[in-house]
């Protein structure tokens, strides 16, 4: 049992809450959908409890996880996806938040594509890590969905070893997208920019091909 114990910093904990409140005022975390996390050190995060509403979270409303997904607070229950998180902060050091959004177009999108979403041709590109350009093709790997959340982890981890996994976000079919940064407001710019290109992948696909 990890029995540190955490002064949550209030200045992580409050740009956490307003994200997440952004987030939810997008109606992209409707229904107490979506988690929130970031990391605090090499072996422990803040992250969302369970079933909370996220469009008035509060800073009351996180806790604090090792990297075993195990509470500090026992009290208190973490998110059901604790462990796709913890993975994701294990599986590179540099990740220091990963959102978690149940938006309409990035569920709509994740079930009209097997592997991955390839984007090409939007100048929003370049609001992901890495891209310089709309000439370059975006991959975002899809997952099936899984209730046993630690063996879609083992999945990701799987995926992540093969250099399939090249995005700062990733698709779990019908469920939503899990995007990550270097601190919240790269993980935040990373959310916007996803959930802007599915929107306009979206609403081309509804629209019978490319407008242009
Ligand atoms: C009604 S959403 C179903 C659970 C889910 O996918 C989610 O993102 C929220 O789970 P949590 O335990 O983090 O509230
Ligand atoms: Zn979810």
């Amino acid at each position: 049992m990890d029995t540190k114990k955490f002064d949550i910093p209030a200045d992580k904990a409050e740009a956490l809450v307003e994200v997440v409140r952004f987030i939810g005022g997008q109606n992209w975390s409707p229904a107490t959908g979506g988690n929130y996390s970031l990391r605090l050190d090499n072996f422990h995060c803040l992250i969302t409890q369970s079933s909370k509403d996220k469009r008035n979270l509060q800073t009351s409303d996180l806790m604090v996880c090792n990297f075993n997904n195990q509470a500090l607070d026992p009290t208190l229950k973490p998110s059901a996806e604790t462990a796709l998180h913890t993975k994701l902060y294990q599986l590179d050091s540099e990740i220091g938040c990963v959102l978690h959004t149940h938006s309409v177009p990035a569920t709509v999108l994740s079930r009209s594509v097997s592997e991955q979403v390839r984007i090409h041709g939007f100048e929003m590109q370049k609001a992901l890590y890495g891209n310089t350009s709309h000439t370059e093709t975006v991959c975002v790997s899809v997952f099936d969905n899984n209730q046993d959340i630690p063996a879609l982890a083992k999945e990701v981890e799987r995926k992540w070893q093969q250099g399939n996994i090249n995005q700062p976000g990733l698709l779990v079919r019908g469920h939503g997208l899990y995007a990550w940064g270097r601190d919240v407001f790269e993980a935040r710019r990373h959310v916007e920019g996803f959930e802007f290109l599915f929107s306009c992948l979206w609403q081309e696909r509804l629209a019978g091909g490319m407008l242009l």
